[in-house]
């Protein structure tokens, strides 16, 4: 297989796309640490109403490329418009009206462990809506909490409480605090059991589309990739190599690309997905099923992608504990 040069085309052309349906535009970003080049003017369009999944290798920056569209990482170079506004150079005053129109979902939850799951859920309320107080405060709350499919009396539940599915659930509550248009999700299925994963993928795509959100997600997990994206954008060699539906991936000449899809997690996750269309039943009880019926037919047992990568940021799937990055949870004051 020949490799895929650095200026290989996109699998769809940037340039033709329609303003008005591109939520998300990043164009020409560069960021560095020190020597260490992580993006080199790379190129990326996120259309309104689509779930992108975002892939790559570890490290080769997607946190950063989420970090950098929502204003935590100042790029060394580029620009970046989200809902058609510069957001690169600007203040977090300037950028007011853009931030409360997107809600993030940080690896492992990122909630404040000495607040409840409604008070995490208020934060961004309390700091974007300082009108909104009392009971009004906590029906909203509330109302986020169930939405994401946890018990109503998760709410006075610490973090400490909480099994590693709620505490993803407790973060998405809170990234939908402020009814955004755009979510970002990363990771969200890392320490997941199968079970849980598959039901947090349905969660995402029912919300999505009673919501009409548009969402950025980053993911290793192959299952949500064929689950419930419409779109992925594969991050190698510092830039977005290409981007396009799944199939559209498989087509091209590249051997990441054919790896990482159609090596035996990704035949794993594919013939879980074709038997879940088979068994036309619900989503969730079956993909576990389907999962290890797909590992028998392919003889693959271990489908730690997303796992490995969620050991690194220190989170425990089951009950285990979920320790937040200080600074992302910081960011959701911000
Ligand atoms: N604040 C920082 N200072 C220095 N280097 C950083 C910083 N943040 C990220 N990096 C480096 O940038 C690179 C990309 O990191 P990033 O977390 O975006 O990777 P990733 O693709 O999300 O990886 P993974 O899949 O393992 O989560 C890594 O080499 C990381 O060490």
């Amino acid at each position: 297989m020949s490799e895929f040069s650095a200026t290989a085309p996109h699998v769809r052309d940037l340039d033709a796309e329609d303003s008005d349906d591109v939520v998300i535009r990043v164009r020409g970003l560069r960021n560095a640490f020190g020597d260490s080049v992580i993006h080199d003017n790379l190129d990326l369009d996120v259309r309104r109403g689509e779930i992108l999944g975002v892939v790559g290798g570890s490290g080769t920056g997607k946190s950063v490329l989420m970090r950098s569209i929502i204003g935590l990482q100042t790029p060394t170079e580029g620009e970046i418009e989200v809902f058609g506004q510069p957001t690169v150079g600007r203040s977090l005053e300037e950028t007011l009206n853009i931030r409360r129109r997107w809600g993030v979902l940080f690896q492992g939850g990122a909630l404040f462990s000495t607040l409840t799951v409604a008070e995490n859920v208020q934060v961004p309320l309390r700091e974007f809506y300082p009108e909104i107080t009392g009971d009004l405060l906590d029906d909203i709350a509330s109302y986020k909490v169930v939405m994401t499919g946890l018990p109503p009396d998760a709410g006075p539940k610490y973090p400490s409480e909480l099994s590693g599915g709620m505490k993803k659930r407790a973060g998405l509550a809170r990234a939908l605090a402020l009814d955004p248009e755009l979510l970002f999700l990363d990771e969200p299925t890392a320490g997941l059991d199968p079970i849980g994963a598959a039901r947090f993928d349905e969660l995402t795509r029912s919300l999505t589309d009673t919501l009409g959100l548009t969402v950025f997600l980053i993911t290793h997990d192959l299952d949500t990739l064929y689950a419930i994206c419409d779109r992925v954008a594969v991050l190698a060699d510092k830039k977005v190599i290409a981007i396009g539906t799944i199939d559209e991936l498989l087509a091209l000449d590249h051997e990441w690309i054919q790896e990482y899809f159609n090596g035996p997690r990704g035949r794993t996750a594919i013939a879980a997905q074709d038997k879940i269309k088979a068994d036309a039943g619900t989503l969730a009880p079956t993909r576990a099923d389907a999962v290890d019926t797909a590992q028998e037919t392919v003889g693959v047992r271990d489908r730690s992608g997303g796992n490995e990568a969620a050991e690194r940021n220190g989170i425990e799937g089951g009950g285990g504990t979920v320790r937040p990055r200080d600074e992302e949870a910081e960011g959701m004051r911000r």
